[in-house]
């Protein structure tokens, strides 16, 4: 097919789905998701294979909360996790089993974990480094475990005080125990572009990590550009290289804003068959060990950007809007969701 005629018809299937997009606007309830599925399956033959549904991983109880010095009350934790909880969202990491001499913010987390209103289709995970952290969070009933490594040897010592081979060990230790127990573990790996220690990482690296925490067991792989210095182009030579070990259908992102870049990022993600996205709500967070590092992409832009591309999440934006709203009076800052930012001028 020659380049002039390959155009038109990508033209004509892009004004077919924008027409649906247009139609489903002005449509009853029931029927706008199938007419918005179809015209997003329309669209990714343009734009790239988009997925239909995408999970979202909302990590701002934790990753959100963990880097801000003063320590939040308990209940203001508890409540934040409620709220998200009715948003719909169908997986929250609630809170890390850590050492408190480390992040003194976390370390209620038992309190925090037999506080919160269950909702049957939630999964409420916790992060940990080691066997101490998984007794804790199983005691406290985590559905879920988060193991985490890095593929910088440089940041792997400041985060959690040893190199690569030894956190894997650890985390091989709670696989173990996990299997035994029939809990998931989740394995995050950090510093999937850049380190701010070494500077930009080889994604071979990031592959090597991946492919060790998948054949250990882990259920889902998330992919961390902790100080958020990732490109489209860096996000999808890392996830190419990933997925020569792990499926792309086991792999999820974790992107940091700190450069703006954490929606294009995501985007390129979704272009290339992930369907898993860690989010904060409004855009709380950042790593108590990676300097400068901001916070993590808001959920609230997420579920915008998803939304306009009529892929189904299950989660209402307006009450992840209402989270974030509560969360930033309590802390007494402002929301770094842009979405919110816009809504709340209109
Ligand atoms: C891993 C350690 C514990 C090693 O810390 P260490 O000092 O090397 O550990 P240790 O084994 O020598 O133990 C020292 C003390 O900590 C206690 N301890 C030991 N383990 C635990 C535990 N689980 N819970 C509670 N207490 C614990 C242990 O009992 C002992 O207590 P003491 O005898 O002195 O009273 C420490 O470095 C640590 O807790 N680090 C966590 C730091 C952290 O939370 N960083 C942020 C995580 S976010 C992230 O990494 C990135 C991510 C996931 O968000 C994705 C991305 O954006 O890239």
């Amino acid at each position: 097919m020659c380049q002039e005629s390959q155009f038109y018809i990508y033209d004509f299937v892009s004004q077919k789905s924008l027409a649906s997009f247009k139609m489903a606007s002005k449509m009853k309830n029931w029927i706008r998701p199938k007419i918005l599925q179809n015209a997003a399956r329309c669209l990714s033959t343009t734009y790239g294979s988009l997925p239909t549904s995408v999970k979202i991983v909302e990590v701002g109880p934790r990753d959100g909360l963990q880097n801000i010095k003063d320590v939040v009350p308990t209940e203001t934790k508890v409540k934040l996790v409620d709220l998200l909880s009715e948003a719909g969202l169908s997986s929250i990491e609630v809170t890390s089993f850590v050492s408190p001499k480390w992040v003194p913010q976390m370390g209620d987390h038992t309190d925090v974990m037999k506080g919160i209103t269950r909702h049957k289709n939630t999964t409420y995970a916790a992060l940990t480094p080691n066997i101490q952290g998984y007794n804790g969070a199983v005691s406290a009933k985590a559905d879920e475990i988060a193991v985490f490594v890095a593929a910088s040897e440089s940041f792997s010592k400041k985060n959690i005080n040893c190199d690569i081979a030894e956190s894997l060990r650890r985390s091989s230790e709670v696989m173990e125990a996990a299997k035994r127990d029939k809990i998931p573990v989740r394995g995050y790996v950090s510093c999937v572009v850049g380190c701010p220690y070494e500077g930009k990482i080889h994604p071979i690296k990031v592959a090597e990590v991946s492919k060790q925490l998948y054949d250990m067991g882990c259920c889902e792989i998330s992919l961390g550009d902790t100080i958020g210095v990732a490109t489209p182009i860096a996000m999808s030579e890392m996830l190419e290289e990933v997925a020569k070990c792990v499926p792309l259908n086991k792999l999820a992102v974790h992107c940091h804003d700190t450069y703006g870049q954490a929606i294009s990022n995501i985007y390129a993600a979704l272009q290339m068959g992930v369907s898993v996205v860690d989010s904060s709500v409004a855009g709380l967070g950042g790593c108590p060990y990676a300097k400068g590092a901001s916070g993590n992409v808001a959920t609230e832009d997420v579920l915008y950007l998803l939304n306009g591309l009529g892929i189904e999440t299950g989660v209402s934006l307006e009450k992840v809007m209402k989270a974030g709203t509560y969360i930033c009076q309590e802390l007494g800052r402002n929301t770094s969701s842009k979405v919110a930012q816009a809504k709340s001028k209109l």
